[in-house]
This record gives structure tokens, sequence and C-alpha cells, in this order.
């Protein structure tokens, strides 16, 4: 969930007590406001805060969960890179929810270290700010990590795609250690959840009680056992991880090429199964096509239970998508969500990214979301996805289909048999690309956006007027989107 970059400039004097940060802070908010203008800056930006330093990592606090998830999906890469930029030992940035009174509370935020000049922050390696969703560890600090509230069984949508990771997560969860589901290795590709369902299961866990549970990435974990041997305290981090009951590990792909850390995590894990304690691990392959893991780790990671979240399905998108809507509290009509879910099909972290910046922007402005707004406030994300399908693919199908010549499409003839199927092709080419009516105008013998705006509009009432004709239009979308 961090964010990193790497480079090696600048570090930070191990002695630092805040002062150089706050400078290099007060730098990065300049240099913030000078890249995405005053509006944007105090709309989205002056609410951050500082948070402290854990090693590579800055924690940078917010006051609202929203807050933090727009700043890390539009500014997370950003502002990671010019904290390196400004100090190089530092490589992730991590954006967390502040509380009041927090030990590691905020004092210099964006908004007062852009306007004055600040009095020393103390920047104490405290408690995160999310510390008491920290499962009961001894030692706490130095082996936990905060488990995402946001992320719950409840709110988890289940497809046939993902169903059978579910269960298994939710059986861990209610009956940790069984036999058969040690470990549980959860694995798919990026986006599809294995993040959510581990957050899921660690919340379940502490909230049954009476039970310790570490949940941290692989990258993570490497860092830790390195700051541990650079520190001489191995035996320790051997102790604190091995006195848990559960030990979630996520990503663990990471640690391929990682000899050593793989190393002390294959004998960590050893210990902990062999204590009868659960370990639950995520990964983006299968343990069997884990090539560059250690042969003997590969064999133990695959001893358990091992299930796959498959790719998402239309429907399981428009699930994920209805119910986030709904969570939102913002009207979204159904046919932007059905767009949407066509446009964004392959990891569920930018389907909801789009869906969030939506409505962001239907709560800032107060317009309701419509498939122009769409099309508008997510230009970008929608030109990203758009590679598939080029006006003269489109264009090509259509002449086919109905069996007219592909120059027509451009000519001036206007008899309906041309006509309609130009009119289907413009329609096509607007709900598949995400070029403007005028750059599709231009694509049609140089006609007026006008014209293309009228066909759209013709195209979707004869749709819902005719449903062989609406059942023809879909099937054309279909094989383009093939
Ligand atoms: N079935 C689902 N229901 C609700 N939200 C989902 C679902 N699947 C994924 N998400 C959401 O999508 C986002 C990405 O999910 P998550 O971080 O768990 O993915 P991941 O598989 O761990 O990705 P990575 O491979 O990048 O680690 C999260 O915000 C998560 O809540």
């Amino acid at each position: 969930m961090s964010i990193g970059v790497d480079d090696d400039k600048n570090t930070l004097a191990p002695d630092d007590d805040g002062k150089a940060l706050e400078k290099s802070w007060l730098r990065i908010c300049s240099r913030l406001k000078g890249e995405v203008g005053e509006v944007e800056y105090h709309t989205w930006l002056t609410k951050i805060a500082l948070g402290p330093v854990d090693g590579n990592e800055i924690t940078l606090l917010l006051p609202t969960r929203f807050l933090r998830d727009w700043v890390r999906s539009q500014y997370g890469d950003r502002l990671s890179e010019l904290w390196n930029q400004e100090v190089s030992s530092i490589r992730h940035v991590e954006l967390q929810v502040a509380r009041p009174g927090d030990p590691a509370a905020p004092v210099i935020t964006s908004e007062v270290a852009a306007v004055s000049a600040p009095t020393p922050a103390p920047l104490s390696p405290g408690l995160p700010a999310d510390a008491d969703d920290i499962g009961r560890l001894e030692n706490k600090n130095d082996i936990a990590a905060t488990l995402d509230t946001r992320f719950s069984f409840d709110n988890f949508v289940v497809g046939k795609p993902n169903e059978f990771a579910y269960a298994c997560a939710r059986r861990v969860a209610e009956k940790p250690s069984s036999v058969g589901f040690n470990p549980l290795f959860l694995y798919g590709g990026v986006g599809l959840g294995k993040t959510h369902l581990m957050h899921a299961i660690g919340a379940e866990l502490l909230q049954r009680g009476n039970v310790s549970v570490a949940y941290m990435s692989a990258e993570k974990f490497m860092y830790r056992f390195i700051a541990a041997i650079r520190s001489q305290s191995t035996m320790e981090f051997k102790e604190q991880l091995r006195s848990v009951d559960v030990l979630m590990i996520d990503d663990l792909q990471f640690l391929i090429g990682k000899d050593n850390t793989q190393e002390e995590f294959f004998h960590t894990f050893n210990a902990l199964v062999d204590a009868g304690r659960q370990i639950i691990v995520s990964a983006d392959k299968s343990p069997s096509d884990l090539s560059g893991l250690e042969d003997r780790l590969r064999t133990r990671l695959g001893c358990g239970m091992v299930a796959d979240i498959h790719a998402t399905t239309f429907e399981l998108r428009i699930s994920i998508l209805e119910a986030k809507a709904a969570a939102s509290g913002v009207i979204v009509p159904a046919k932007v969500l059905e767009f949407l879910a066509h446009k964004i099909t392959t990891n569920v972290r930018e389907l909801e990214g789009a869906l969030n910046r939506l409505i962001a922007h239907a709560n800032l402005f107060g317009r309701p979301v419509t498939l122009e707004a769409t099309q508008d406030v997510l230009h970008d994300i929608l030109k990203a996805h758009d590679r598939r399908v080029t006006i003269e693919e489109i264009q090509k199908k259509v002449s086919e289909h109905w069996n007219i010549r592909l120059t027509d499409m451009s000519s001036a003839r206007r008899a309906r048999a041309v006509a309609r199927p130009r009119q289907v092709a413009m329609y096509l080419a607007k709900q598949l690309t995400s070029r403007s009516l005028p750059e599709i105008g231009r694509k049609f013998g140089n006609r007026d956006h006008t014209t293309v705006m009228h066909a759209v509009a013709r195209v979707a009432e004869l749709m819902e007027r005719d449903a062989a004709f609406a059942e023809d239009v879909e099937l054309m979308r279909r094989m383009l989107e093939n």
C-alpha cells in the first residue's frame, strides 16, 4: 500500500531532530503548489500533515479517509518522488488517517507550511495513526502494521471469480490453523482483492479477540529484517515474529531474488506452522509459478490451501461499482456504471479510483453524474484504456456487418442503407473510444460534431424502440471489444 521510488542521493542524518524534514516538507509543498495550481492545492493538499519517519518510510497524515484515498490516488506517486528527491533515504510515503491525540499527530500541515515558517515539529516515530487496529503483540511497534479498516468481509463483493478465495478467507478467519488451510495462499492479478481479503481476515480475527495478528507486505518484511540486522537485533525480530498467532505476508513475489530474506521467512514460516500458528500469504502467481523462490519454500507454501482470485467478469465489476456507489451516497446512473465496467476491465483498484474521482467531482461541484461528465472527468483514464478499439476498426466491422463499402463511412451519401450503419459506427466510436465528438466527426468525412451528436442520440433512441436493432448494435460492440 505504500508508494516507493528507488534512487540514492541525500540521506537523513540519524540524529535529525525533524528540522531538516520540515524544511524538505516546505520545499515539497511549494513545489506541489506550483505544479498543481492554487485551487487544486487548497482543495486537496493543504490538509496533509507530516507524520513520523520510520526507516525509509515517511508517514503523511490526512484528516479523513476520503481525503487520504484521494491524495493517494492522485498525488501518491508524485509525493513519493518529491520526498525521494529531497531525502534519498526515504523511499516510501505512507498515507494514513490521523486521529486526534495520536502520539504521532501532525503538527506541520501543508497549509501551515505553505504560508508561514513553521515551529519545529516533534517527529517521534511513535505508533502509527491507526495504532489500535493492530493486533495484540509483544513489542507492538516493531513488527505490526496497520490494518486498513476500509477492507472488511462486509464490503467485499463476492462473485464467481472470487467466491472460492472469499470462502477460504472466511473459513480461516473463523477457524485459524485448521488442518488443510495452513498456510492459506491467495493469488491473483493486480488489484483483484488479495490485500482486501487479508485485512478482512485480520479485522475479523481481532474482533473475535484473543489472538495476535501481524500483517506486513513482503517488502516491509525485508526492510524490517535488514533494519534488525543493522541494529543487531535479529534475535528480537525473530522472537517477535514467532510470537504471533497469525502472520500475514502480502505480495510475496517481492522476495524473489532476495535470498537472505527468503531464508529468514522460510525459518519463520516453519517455526510458526510447526507451532500450530496460522500463516496467510498473497502473491501474484501460484506457488508453483513463483519461479525464483526457493523450491523448499514453494513446496511448503503449496501445502495448505491455495486459492486463486480470477479476473473479474462484467457482472462482478457492475456489482462492485454498485456497492461502492451506494456507499458513497452519490447517485450514479446505471448507464455510467455499465460504461465504466466496459471500459476498465482488468483492475478493481483502477475501477474504484475512476468511480471515486467521479464522486469527488460530483461532491465538489454539486453536479449530477452523467455519461457526458464521466467521459470528461475521466478523459485521461479512459484514453489509457482505449488502445483496443480504434475508429478505423469500428468503421471496418460495421461496414462488413451491414454490407456497405468502407468508403461510405466518409462519403456524402445519405441513403438510409448507408446512413444508418454510419450512425451506428459513430455511436460505437463514442461508446468505445475516448475521442471527442469533433474528433469522431473528422474521421467520418469531416462531419460536424453536431452530426455525430445527432447520430449518437438517434441510435440510442432506436435501440430503445427496436429490440432487434439494439441486439445488432450490442453484438457489434461485443465483437469489437473482444
Ligand atoms: N471483490 C471486491 N469487492 C470490493 N472491493 C474490491 C474487490 N476486489 C478488489 N476490491 C478493491 O480494489 C482495490 C484493490 O484491491 P487489493 O489492494 O486488495 O488488490 P490486490 O489484489 O492486493 O492488488 P496488488 O496485486 O496490487 O497487491 C481495493 O480498494 C479493494 O477494496
